[in-house]
């Protein structure tokens, strides 16, 4: 079985951060596709994406959804935190919690393997707590300047991108994958 894993995904900055953090243990391939999301839990959204590369790839894979969860909103947006970006930004984001004190935020990365077509699809999630503030940073990816994880006085746009890698809810996450990657 082949040892190569292709990570199928249309973000950019997220495959940036795959290959910086685990590049190392694993070789990765990548695929630009936008696979279709369905709507349900973070776990289905995730396992759904991966049946679907791996069909369309027919070998190993791996797919990865992030959501950005508001206490506040019971944890949504959740999994449909880029619709709310894209059509409301850091500002919008926000100005949904100025009616709350409780500006807290969960940032939850989850990863979804699978060996191919019918095989079973493991799942690796990796949270980072933290609080969304009025932006501040570069706007390079998503909400990156309206997140400062918990712990630290910078958000993630103002981190030096070798600190977010080495705290974030990717890096987490990513860690658990490596543990199994090791035992394939
Ligand atoms: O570390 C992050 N820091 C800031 N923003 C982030 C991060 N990670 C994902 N994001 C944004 C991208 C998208 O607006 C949404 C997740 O949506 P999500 O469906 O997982 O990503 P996507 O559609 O861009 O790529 P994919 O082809 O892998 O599904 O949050
Ligand atoms: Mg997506």
């Amino acid at each position: 079985m082949s040892k190569v894993v292709t990570f199928v995904t249309g973000n950019a900055n997220k495959l940036k951060e795959v290959q910086a953090i685990i590049a190392d243990s694993v070789e990765i391939t990548n695929k630009s596709l936008d696979l279709e999301e369905v709507q349900g839990t973070i776990f289905e959204v995730a396992e759904a994406k991966c049946k679907q590369a791996a069909a369309i790839i027919q070998g190993p894979v791996l797919v990865e959804d992030t959501a950005l969860g508001f206490t506040a909103y019971g944890g949504l947006p959740g999994p449909y935190i880029k619709w709310f970006m894209a059509k409301i930004g850091h500002e919008g984001l926000n100005n949904m919690l100025s009616a709350y004190d409780d500006k807290s935020a969960q940032a939850i990365c989850t990863f979804a393997f699978s060996e191919g077509p019918g095989q079973e699809v493991k799942i690796f999630q990796g949270v980072q707590d933290g609080i969304i503030v009025p932006a501040r940073g570069p706007v390079g990816f998503g909400w990156d300047p309206c997140f400062q994880p918990a712990g630290f006085d910078q958000t993630y746009a103002e981190m030096p991108k070798t600190l977010k890698n080495t705290v974030s809810h990717r890096f987490r996450a990513l860690q658990l994958l490596k543990e199994f990657l090791a035992t394939r």
